[in-house]
């Protein structure tokens, strides 16, 4: 009888084909506890878990006695107790390599449209605005050859940097745990602590990990360091912003404005105020949703849950001390 894995958001068809020549496929629709009590015995008995979005903690481990490799397809692993599946001896695999450079243009979207302020002055064509006032047309801020923080130098931090200094002739200072010699030799980054980016970048950058450390990293201290010119951008996970802060900082003009793919809570609130202050751009967490990109990370996925539960898997795992345990 082939193991079961269970799998708990849709896949194309081709990659459901891969997994089910190596195990029983039962196909759920979460992760809550209502599905596990549903599916109690299929949970019980499987040794792979594939998805996005899912909360993987101690309570669910303890319903699946049997889980060898869970394989998000997402690089973010936040919503994952990495520590518990590693008490469980089960394995975490993510997929960064499929989706760092389409979350970079995405970064440079949010660059360029909350700079040349792209969303409003699309309103503003459309709604009428360029015939009945024109005389109200605001001006915007460059972006070529302006200074660029980034704040996390790791796969997403590098592809940005590389577009911004050699599309855009930006100077690039950066902030990560440690130096990174490449990013300095590739696009003559310069490390810098995070007081120094905030008070020197034009447009600062967060692609960070959210994690005990980076939570709220940038709040009302930090905001008040940026200049009145500078905009945020945030495209790692909400809670590293201070969104209460943020919100604080765009209204007494600390900044002059910011561009958002993540948010504290997702979906936003319709209520929450940066639905409407001028010069913030929201995407709704899209940053590597292209049917390119999106495809690739299921393909990886897919890959990571096989090769794992094979044993021959040799990148991509989060917790490789699990397979010790
Ligand atoms: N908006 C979206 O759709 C997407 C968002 N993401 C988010 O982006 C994040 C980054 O992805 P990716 O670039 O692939 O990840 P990497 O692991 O390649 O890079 C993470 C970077 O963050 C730095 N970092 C971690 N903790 C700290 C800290 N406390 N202070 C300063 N720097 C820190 C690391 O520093 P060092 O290198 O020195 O260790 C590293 O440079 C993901 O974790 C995910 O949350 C990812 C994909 C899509
Ligand atoms: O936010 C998306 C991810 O892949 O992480």
């Amino acid at each position: 009888m082939k193991p079961t894995i269970i799998q708990f958001m849709p896949l194309p068809d081709d990659l459901v084909s891969k997994l089910t020549d190596h195990f029983e496929v039962i196909e759920v629709d979460n992760l809550d506890q209502e599905t596990v009590d549903k599916h109690n015995e299929v949970f019980q008995r499987a040794v792979g878990l594939i998805g996005s979005g899912g909360k993987v903690n101690e309570a669910l481990l303890a319903r699946m006695p049997a889980l060898k490799v869970c394989s998000t397809v997402s690089a973010g692993y936040d919503s994952y107790d990495v520590q518990a599946l590693t008490r469980h001896a089960a394995i975490l695999t993510n997929t960064p390599g499929a989706l760092t450079e389409t979350v970079a243009d995405a970064m440079m979207a949010l660059v360029l449209c909350a700079a040349r302020n792209i969303p409003a002055m699309d309103q503003w064509v459309k709604t009428g605005g360029w015939h009945t006032a024109p005389e109200q047309l605001p001006l915007a801020i460059d972006v070529h050859h302006k200074k660029m923080g980034i704040i996390g130098m790791g796969r997403i931090g590098l592809a940005l940097a590389k577009r911004a200094h050699h599309g855009f002739g930006m100077e690039i200072i950066y902030n990560a745990r440690k130096p990174h010699k490449n990013a300095e030799q590739e696009v003559n980054a310069h490390y810098a602590s995070v007081d120094e980016l905030l008070t020197q970048a034009d447009f600062v950058c967060v692609v960070l990990p959210l994690t005990d450390e980076t939570h709220h990293l940038i709040s009302h201290a930090q905001f008040d360091q940026m200049k009145e010119s500078a905009i945020l951008i945030n495209a790692g996970r909400g809670p590293v912003v201070d969104e209460e802060a943020l919100i604080a900082a765009l209204k007494a003009k600390k900044i002059y404005g910011a561009g958002l793919d993540v948010f504290e809570k997702e979906p936003l609130v319709g209520s929450s105020e940066l639905t409407t202050l001028p010069n913030v751009v929201t995407l709704p967490h899209i940053g590597s949703a292209t049917h390119e990109t999106r495809y690739a990370m299921k393909r990886d996925g897919v890959q990571n849950l096989i090769l794992g539960l094979q044993g021959s898997l040799t990148e991509n795992i989060i917790n490789p001390e699990a397979l010790k345990a």
